[in-house]
């Protein structure tokens, strides 16, 4: 029990040294937490229900997933070949259209939930003066 307790602690180790470096090398990455902590700002400040917050939660979730595993497979592309190759290129197109849909995905979502409350701040800010 204790041996598999390590084992877990150790996994979390090397997962948040990977998040790590991540987030200090990949300037990608770097701007997709940028815009995830304006998004939780912005989310809190307009005092969002239940149901938004999990839908924004999930957004952003898939958005830093896609980042994730985008740089792993670009990672893994690069070490196993240096030298231009059709496959190689497909692998890091089809990962980066991956993150692609992700962004786009999450750009709706918070379209969907800014637009109606973003409005309704600008009109009561209209009526007020
Ligand atoms: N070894 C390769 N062989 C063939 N095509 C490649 C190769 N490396 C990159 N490419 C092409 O160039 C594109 C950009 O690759 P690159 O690794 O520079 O990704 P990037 O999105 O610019 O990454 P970064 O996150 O470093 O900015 C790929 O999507 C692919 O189309």
């Amino acid at each position: 029990m204790i041996e598999f307790l390590i084992g877990r602690l150790k996994s979390f180790k090397f997962a948040f040294k990977g998040l790590a470096w991540v987030f200090t090398h990949e300037k990608n990455a770097q701007f997709h937490l940028l815009a995830t902590v304006v998004v939780l700002g912005i989310s809190y400040l307009l005092d969002l229900s239940t149901f938004e917050w999990l839908c924004i939660v999930i957004a952003i979730g898939i958005v830093l997933l896609s980042e994730l595993l985008n740089t792993a497979i670009e990672k893994l592309a690069d070490f196993v070949s240096q030298e231009q190759h059709p496959q190689i290129g497909i692998a890091k197109d089809v990962a980066a259209g991956a993150v692609l849909i992700a962004t786009l995905t999450a750009v709706v979502i918070g379209l969907v939930i800014f637009t109606p409350k973003v409005l309704l701040l600008f009109s009561k800010i209209v009526l007020v003066n």
